[in-house]
């Protein structure tokens, strides 16, 4: 894929987002987080553009030149490469946080078991998990953290609705989960949000072994 970059983008800078999105998705990929292509990534580059990865190619394998340039409506700039098909949930993500540069999605299994376990209530509440407070703003194993589970859908504009009306509501929201697909998390950094995601797989995992010990 070639990218041509916008006069006020340098290709170093380009290349920093490009290289830490590519790291990082080896990484979850080796821990086992993005099967058969799913999953995807992005990183703010300026205040009109963010790095993402393109659409369908294996996560664990990609190079600098599966990362695209997208503008804040999540269009393609300078490639006509195809952004991830979920690009709309990045996008929003951008435009209701400006503190937010950087926006992960998996597919592990525990997401997708925690998701499809607590679907029916429409959220999975956190407490008492002293790994809350690895989640940016929590700052005691006694607070609440709710990860909504919104229902699945292809169609983007429905689920950013679905975020967007928990958020008009006044709701905190550090992640939040898909019916049978995985999460979404974001913070200031990639090093931030790798935490959010790396403690938000071990709550979900813990919050299932209770489910499954208490059944039996
Ligand atoms: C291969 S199934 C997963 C996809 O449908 C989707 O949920 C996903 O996470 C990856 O889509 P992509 O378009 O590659 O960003
Ligand atoms: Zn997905």
């Amino acid at each position: 894929m070639s990218q041509t970059l916008p006069a006020a983008i340098p290709a170093s800078v380009f290349e920093r987002c490009a290289d830490a999105i590519v790291d990082a998705a080896r990484e979850l990929s080796a821990l086992g987080w993005t099967p058969a292509t799913s999953s995807n990534f992005s990183m703010r580059v300026d205040a009109g553009h963010a790095a993402i990865t393109v659409s369908g190619k294996h996560k664990g394998r990609l190079g600098r030149g599966d990362i695209m340039l997208i503008d804040p409506d999540g269009h393609p700039v300078g490639t006509d490469a195809r952004p991830s098909a979920e690009t709309a949930l990045h996008t929003q993500i951008y435009r209701r946080w400006p503190e937010v540069n950087v926006v992960l999605h998996t597919h592990s299994r525990v997401q997708s078991v925690a998701s499809r376990l607590f679907a029916a209530d429409g959220v999975m509440r956190l407490q008492g998990w002293e790994l809350q407070k690895a989640i940016a703003g929590y700052h005691s194993h006694e607070s609440v953290l709710e990860i909504p589970v919104f229902p699945n859908t292809q169609h983007m504009p429905e689920l950013v609705a679905r975020i967007d009306a928990w958020l008009d509501a006044g709701k905190p929201l550090a992640a939040y989960l898909i019916d049978g697909h995985g999460i979404y998390t974001w913070g200031h950094d990639m090093a931030e949000t790798r935490r959010h995601l790396e403690a938000l797989e071990f709550l979900l995992g813990c919050e299932l072994d209770l489910k499954r010990l208490r059944a039996s």
